[in-house]
């Protein structure tokens, strides 16, 4: 039998910054050790997390984040955050708002000179939270700006005056969930994968 192998995504992807914006504050909260987060565009009221559990992955961002061994903040943390993008609409608002969220802790924790790869590394993390297992496409898009080329694994920024097509970005406004969808496709693959073992 001939072989056959397939391979998704098996073009480039590209992805394109947009010019709307997520803002993330983050300021000290004196003693308290806990954060107070404000979701403006999500609850009228702050979420409060008192940091009492320590989270497993802790000890990677003890210095970066000024934690306690035990996990707790070393001072009390406020964060706002606002955004111009339509959350849940493929415009890429988790990435915005990883990479935002990750910055602005970072520059609080370590003044104005930021080490751009543990931004890119803390935005990546967050951003598993919202998709599972993100490329890094969308939180390298966010970081750099403009257009991203993604091909086998390999991200590389573009002008658009490189392209010879143009790109038509388009807000549905159809909300929906890209870790279902990211899941969805995961399980069809599987699906997939145990019907060829069948054949
Ligand atoms: N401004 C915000 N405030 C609070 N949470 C936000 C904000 N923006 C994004 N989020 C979080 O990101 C989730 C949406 O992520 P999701 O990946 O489903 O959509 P998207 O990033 O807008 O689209 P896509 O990833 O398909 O381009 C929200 O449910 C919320 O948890
Ligand atoms: C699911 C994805 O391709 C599109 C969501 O914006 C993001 C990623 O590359 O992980």
């Amino acid at each position: 039998m001939t072989e056959v192998v397939c391979t998704a995504p098996g073009k480039k992807a590209i992805a394109c910054a947009i010019d709307l914006k997520t803002t993330v504050k983050v300021s000290s909260l004196g003693k308290l050790r806990n954060a107070e987060i404000h979701l403006l565009d999500l609850t009228a009221d702050p979420v409060i997390l008192s940091f009492d559990a320590a989270e497993p992955n802790h000890e990677k961002y003890e210095n970066d984040m000024k934690l306690h061994p035990s996990g707790h903040f070393r001072c009390g943390i406020k964060i706002i955050v606002s955004s111009e993008i339509p959350i849940g609409s493929g415009l890429g608002s988790s990435a915005a708002f990883s990479v935002a969220l990750s910055t602005a802790l970072l520059t609080h924790h370590h003044g104005d000179i930021v080490d751009q790869s543990k931004v890119t590394l803390l935005a990546r993390e967050a951003e598993q939270f919202f998709h599972g297992r993100p490329s890094g496409l969308d939180t390298s898009t966010v970081e750099n700006g403009g257009m991203t080329v993604a091909e086998s694994g390999v991200f590389r920024k573009i002008h658009g005056h490189d392209l010879d097509f143009n790109i038509l970005i388009i807000n549905t406004a159809l909300p929906r969930d890209t870790k279902y969808m990211v899941n969805k496709v995961a399980k069809s693959l599987q699906v997939a994968q145990f019907a060829i073992i069948m054949i």
